[in-house]
């Protein structure tokens, strides 16, 4: 209850904090609808006491007063709706926007790596698209409340024994709130089963999934499985609605059992003619409107406490994200590296998780150098390009430049001046000017600049492929849209991390999986030669991470990761001559190619 009037009160000042005017019309408007019915109770009573008083002039005057009321009931809620209707979008589209922007609100990627997280998000934007339900029953509950307290007023008067009839509306209330958390504990319990069951829809209804499926005849399996997770999500959310309506059922019964006895005790004293017929006909419609408003309260109580739950999940979120802030940076980024990044004692957990991913990790990495990452899958590459990007900060040790703590540089300042290209890039479906020039916002439409980076990027073969060259709109889902190849996409991704001309970091985190060797090979040479270009301006390192050896070998360093740690470092020569892993997986790697 203290959570669906929380929910109820902070809904209530989004709403006029969104739409002053309309919302206090709509207001003012509910407030006499909550008045109408009371008054064409007493309007009623008045008129069936002077018809059977046989006095024309008052039934008159209750007659004018029956018909206001009476359109009051019927036309008022409509009228309040529209300017209520207006503001509900309005609030929506502000919910969803705190939603965008708290879901990339923080600079780390934690929050999207997280199971709770995941299924947190996935409720909140089903509930967000239906928060008009909350905003209606809002409203309503204000009607609702001069309804009830007028009514029981009205009730004392004709016998104080009759205000039993609202305090027996409470059991339901109970029940009610009862029923909600029920349904709320098993939307929670089949969250991750209903994102399961959208993963899979999406798989089964995408372009990009198609032709994996089709090869690996994962159709029916895609599908079953889909039914399957619906079904057993479907499952829970049934029994725990079925448990809800027994448990708010049981509570109606009781209020139906105090509505009976309220009105044969008015129509007893009647037939003992300790009452008036007007008397009778008052407490039947009144008795009637309030189960109508008993009713509606239960509905109430548990759209407003889904409102509730929906605005304490979005603290959390908000919460989540605040806890994500860095701390306060003290020293400003400097505009070179002059002697290096090094990672000392680095030790690596993901929170949430208790085992660690990178322990004792002691490297150098000069300025101006390039690193190359080797190692099997699962061994921690990813997570040590994570850690130099901050996307996460250690767990133990420092990650120092020129023997600062990173994590005192401004985080802002440190992603400006990483360029990177990651295996799972976007496809960004713009024309292809943005489609690259996105990688460095300022220039988004600067030609040169863009053309510039495909040159880095060794990428503008692809825009003679474009029959619009950068003008071309890409993805096949617009009209006249160019789908491109999976290693365009990738080419077109690279130039964007070259868009920076000026990084401190380049990583390229397995971005040239789409690429024969042979290209990567030669993109590689290129990317050295501008590292080295960048690396005397700005001392920028690069960090490549592949699995292809003759692109790792030209690497000035290169790292053997082993079971999260750093199992052997060195040159392609220092490491072929230790005859370690490295020289062992290089043969291996050579062979295969012979
Ligand atoms: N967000 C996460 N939460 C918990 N564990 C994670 C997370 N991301 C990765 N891991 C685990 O960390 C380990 C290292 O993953 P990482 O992605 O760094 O490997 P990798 O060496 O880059 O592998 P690959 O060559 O397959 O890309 C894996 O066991 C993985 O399961």
């Amino acid at each position: 209850m203290k959570d669906a009037l929380a929910g109820c009160w902070q809904l209530y000042t989004i709403a006029l904090r969104t739409s002053r005017a309309r919302m206090l019309l709509s207001t003012v408007l509910v407030l006499l609808e909550g008045l109408a019915w009371p008054v064409l109770a007493v309007g009623l009573k008045g008129g069936v006491n002077a018809a059977v008083a046989h006095r024309p002039g008052s039934m008159l005057g209750y007659g004018i007063a029956i018909a206001v009321s009476a359109i009051g009931v019927l036309l008022l809620h409509h009228f309040s709706y529209v300017p209520y209707v207006e503001t509900c979008d309005l609030v929506k589209v502000d919910l969803n926007a705190e939603l965008m922007a708290l879901a990339n609100g923080s600079a780390r990627i934690e929050h999207h790596e997280r199971a709770e997280y995941a299924d947190k998000i996935a409720v909140l934007r089903r509930e967000l698209s239906t928060f008009d339900v909350g905003m209606t029953g809002l409203l309503t509950a204000v009607s609702l409340l001069v309804g009830m307290v007028l009514t029981s007023i009205l009730l004392v008067r004709v016998d104080p024994w009759l205000l039993l009839l609202p305090v027996a509306a409470l059991p339901p209330v109970w029940s009610g709130q009862r029923a909600q958390r029920v349904i709320d504990r098993s939307r929670s319990a089949a969250a991750t089963q209903l994102r399961q069951a959208e993963h899979l829809y999406n798989l089964a209804t995408t372009a990009a999934t198609a032709k994996e499926l089709r090869v690996l005849r994962l159709q029916q399996e895609v599908t079953r499985r889909q039914a399957q997770q619906w079904d057993g999500a479907s499952h829970v959310l049934r029994a725990g609605q079925l448990r809800a309506t027994v448990v708010s059922a049981l509570g109606q019964l009781f209020f139906a059992v105090a509505y009976v006895v309220a009105v044969l005790l008015v129509l007893l004293q009647a037939v003992r003619g300790h009452r008036q017929v007007g008397d009778v006909v008052l407490v039947v419609t009144l008795a009637a409107q309030i189960n109508a408003q008993v009713t509606t309260g239960l509905d109430l109580l548990q759209k407003l406490q889904r409102v509730a739950n929906a605005l304490n999940r979005l603290r959390w979120l908000r919460e989540l994200i605040a806890s994500q802030q860095p701390p306060p940076p003290d020293s400003p980024l400097p505009t070179a590296i002059r002697d290096g990044i090094e990672l000392r004692d680095v030790a690596f957990t993901y929170p949430g998780t208790d085992r660690p991913i990178l322990s004792e990790v002691n490297l150098h990495f000069p300025a101006g150098s390039t690193v190359a990452i080797v190692g099997e899958n699962g061994a921690g590459k990813t997570t040590l390009v994570k850690l130099l990007c901050r996307f996460y900060d250690v767990t133990q040790g420092t990650i120092t430049i020129d023997g600062t703590d990173i994590t005192r540089f401004p985080l802002d300042d440190w992603r400006a001046r990483i360029a990177a290209g990651f295996q799972d890039f976007v496809r960004f479906e713009l024309p292809a000017q943005r489609t690259v020039g996105v990688g460095d916002l300022s220039h988004l439409d600067d030609e040169a600049a863009v053309l510039a980076a495909l040159e880095r990027a060794d990428a503008t073969l692809v825009l003679d492929r474009l029959d619009d060259g950068l003008a071309t709109q890409l993805g096949r889902s617009w009209t006249d849209g160019t789908e491109l190849s999976g290693g365009q996409w990738q080419r077109l991704a690279l130039g964007r991390a070259m868009m920076r001309e000026l990084p401190m970091l380049l990583v390229l985190d397995e971005p040239t999986s789409a690429l024969d060797a042979e290209a990567e090979h030669q993109l590689f040479e290129q990317y050295a030669r501008n590292a080295r270009r960048v690396g005397r301006e700005t001392g920028a390192v690069t960090v490549l991470v592949s699995h292809r050896f003759s692109t790792v070998s030209m690497a000035d360093q290169i790292l053997v990761v082993a079971d999260g740690r750093i199992a052997e470092a060195g040159s392609h020569d220092d490491l072929m001559r230790a005859s370690g892993l490295y020289a062992e997986l290089y043969a291996l790697h050579a062979s295969a190619f012979e």
